[in-house]
């Protein structure tokens, strides 16, 4: 057996003078100097800052250099032995293992996968590197890719063991089986899911056909809506019953506490309930059979919130109330349906799809990741929520109702990742909070082609926001689209605990991601020099110079996917452009990194500023779009990507040049014109943000 970590040894004088590394064990150590630098940063880096954490990550990446750089060259040498070789790979593998955690961490889960996959390539029984692959499917919601790795995890944890090659922490053991444990529930859960979608097909066929709609199942999307004709912009293909909604708090004295309408401030008194006095009713519906019981079930619970909550917010407790009673409802007798719902939902002239509590429960949660503090503080509020039940209506009343303590958490996961504002459609306010859980089968996209808001009779209504083809899924949006990708991947992920798999971020992700046409080595800021592109080299290509293979090369990549984006020949050239400009961005972002670390820091356009070079972009994009409009699905891309550029120019002028204000005041301009369709949206709930982040 060899002994490689022998750093005392007579590694030493290692050719100091050209720093040439002469066999595996010199290359161990190297490596391994950078790996206990890149562990150095890792253990100092702040828990809670969940940005890449760069210079753990610079480190590491010069180890794997390093390994790229020499072990081909070394293999030939006949004064290796085999053993060196395995030590060596396991080592390489081990840092492919932390870079992957590192941009888990960043919550860059398609670079993770990709280190955590050339990890078990080089070293299959590194366990790590299996789990942290489940990790990343897991997020990527392939939850048949992940069982399979975790699989792997165990089993390389059991050959390890076997041959009594390594000492496996017992405690990675333990983390590995409770993970295989959690998911075969969820895959049994998914499969539940799968043959209860399709059952609601079949039993729902006439809710469903009143839209121009069709409900199929995709694994790792799970149900997915599609258009099951051509739909004109601004066509209504889907309204959406509340199972559940409440007013804002602040909406209580003004509103209608059943359809939410705002009351004429002369007759609000008339209309307050006398008991609770906690809850209006329009003249309509206090003459409405269906919203007076609608009340009457919920009176005490409003007159006891009055008194002893007086003055706190009262929102979440009031809508999970409204949950529960209709789940109770639905669970007693049954007559939680939708010819008992409102005389005014059934007589309006829109149609509209109704769910029972079988669909609500049917909806995806996420009780499998939320933290243990959170999940203590559910328990706390299902607590009160049944001992307020309890106190109001005799301690039976909970049992009696078959509701359990361990449903009322599920039913909290379900609202908390299924909840909704409430949009009113005209000024975008929020005026309420509801759970419509067909409308929860839509999934997202950041090139969204369909926006939702909330009518007049609280219905979610989604309509279509361009032409959609027959087949085509229907999406709308659950982030902000006007920021840049890998932030909005991050808010996904935290926010609903998936990692965006959109058309626009797949595309969009991939813009940097370039390898050498000669020597098909990755270019990064360490092997590659780029020619500045001048107005000639737009026509025939770009330019670059590889330092690995020595070679100058034209034209960088396309990414595949985007080929079918970017069909005419102009607009691949300005793809083309764009790539390369964006490269150069990275490039210096990265180079300050590199530069903490004062290791050579060589490219091109190091000297202009950054805001010459998103000029750059933006004018390459728009002038794609003015010479080429006809390109619907280019148009789009170009047009959500020049938005965001326009305010990356715009942040970076506030930096460079604070006091050009007239440039600025353009930026701004040029911003909100493209803005215009969107702002309008009655979904713009991010009108406000916009206007915050083009302040100067
Ligand atoms: C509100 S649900 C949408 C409906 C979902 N398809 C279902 O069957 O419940 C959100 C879930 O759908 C999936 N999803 C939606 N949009 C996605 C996207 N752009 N990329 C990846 N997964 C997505 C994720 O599993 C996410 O947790």
């Amino acid at each position: 057996m060899s002994s490689i970590p022998d750093h005392n040894n007579n590694n030493n004088n290692n050719n100091k003078n050209n720093n040439e590394i002469l066999n595996f064990k010199q290359l161990f150590k190297k490596i391994e100097e950078f790996k206990q630098l890149g562990n150095q940063e890792f253990s100092k880096y702040d828990k809670t800052n969940d940005n890449l954490n760069k210079r753990a990550v610079t480190y590491y990446s010069l180890g794997i250099e390093c390994f790229n750089d020499n072990f081909e060259k070394l293999k030939n040498n006949n004064n290796n032995n085999k053993d060196d070789e395995i030590e060596l790979k396991k080592l390489v593998s081990i840092i492919y293992s932390n870079l992957s955690l590192c941009f888990i961490n960043g919550y860059e889960i398609d670079k993770a996968l990709e280190f955590a996959n050339k990890g078990t390539e080089i070293d299959k029984d590194n366990s790590k590197c299996h789990y942290r692959k489940s990790l990343c499917y897991q997020y990527m919601c392939n939850f048949k890719e992940s069982f399979k790795s975790i699989n792997d995890a165990l089993n390389s944890i059991n050959n390890n063991n076997n041959n009594g090659k390594v000492i496996i922490d017992k405690s990675l053991k333990q983390i590995i089986e409770n993970e295989r444990k959690e998911i075969e529930k969820k895959l049994k859960k998914l499969e539940k899911e799968e043959k209860e979608s399709q059952d609601r097909i079949k039993e729902d066929f006439e809710q469903f056909q009143q839209f121009p709609i069709e409900l199929v199942w995709r694994d790792g999307f799970g149900r997915c809506v599609l258009a099951s004709e051509d739909l004109p912009k601004g066509t209504m293909v889907l309204r959406v019953s509340p199972f559940a909604s409440v007013l804002e708090d602040h909406k209580i004295e003004k509103n209608c506490g059943f359809c939410f309408k705002k009351i004429n401030k002369s007759i609000r008194i008339n209309q307050t309930c006398k008991n609770c006095k906690n809850h209006l009713l329009c003249p309509q519906c206090s003459v409405d059979e269906y919203s007076l019981n609608y009340h009457k079930d919920e009176c005490d619970i409003l007159n006891f919130l009055k008194q002893y909550y007086p003055s706190s917010q009262t929102r979440d407790f009031r809508f999970m109330f409204r949950v529960l009673l209709n789940v109770i409802k639905d669970k007693k007798n049954k007559s939680f349906s939708k010819e008992n719902q409102s005389k005014q939902w059934l007589n309006h002239q829109n149609p509209f799809i109704f769910d029972s509590y079988k669909y609500l429960i049917n909806l995806s949660r996420t009780l499998d990741k939320v933290q243990p503090e959170q999940m203590e503080a559910f328990k706390r509020s299902a607590q009160s929520v049944i001992a307020i039940f309890n106190k109001l209506r005799g301690p039976k009343f909970f049992d009696e109702c078959g509701v359990t303590i361990d449903e009322i958490i599920e039913i909290y996961s379900i609202v908390l990742s299924n909840g909704h504002e409430m949009l009113h459609p005209l000024n975008c306010h929020t005026y309420g909070l509801g759970i419509f859980p067909t409308g929860s089968y839509l999934n997202h996209s950041c090139l969204p082609n369909a926006f939702w808001y909330n009518d007049d009779q609280g219905m979610m209504v989604f309509r279509t926001l361009r032409p959609i083809k027959k087949g085509e899924e229907i999406l709308t949006s659950y982030t902000d689209i006007t920021t840049e990708c890998s932030e909005r991947r991050k808010h996904l992920l935290k926010q609903y605990f998936f990692f965006c798999q959109c058309q626009q971020c797949k595309f969009q992700s991939k813009l940097t991601d370039q390898s050498c046409l000669s020597c098909k080595n990755q270019l990064s800021s360490s092997n590659t020099s780029f020619k500045i592109p001048s107005n000639d080299s737009i026509e025939s290509g770009f330019y670059y110079h590889c330092l690995k293979c020595n070679s100058d090369n034209k034209q960088i990549n396309c990414p595949d996917d985007s080929s079918s984006v970017f069909t005419s020949q102009h607009d691949q050239r300005t793809f083309k452009k764009i790539n390369l400009l964006i490269n150069i961005m990275q490039q210096r972002h990265q180079s300050i990194a590199t530069n903490l670390l004062n290791t050579n820091n060589e490219y091109l356009m190091k000297g202009m500023p950054d805001h010459i070079v998103y000029k750059e972009i933006t004018n390459a994009l728009e002038q794609s779009m003015i010479s080429n409009p006809s390109k619907v699905s280019a148009d789009q891309v170009f047009t959500n990507s020049l938005i965001q550029y326009y305010f990356r120019l715009f942040q970076t002028l506030k930096i460079e040049k604070p006091n050009d204000t007239q440039q600025l005041q353009s930026v701004k301009t040029k911003i909100l014109q493209l803005l215009t369709p969107i702002i309008h949206l009655p979904t713009s709930h991010h009108k406000s943000s916009i206007e915050k982040k083009l302040k100067f």
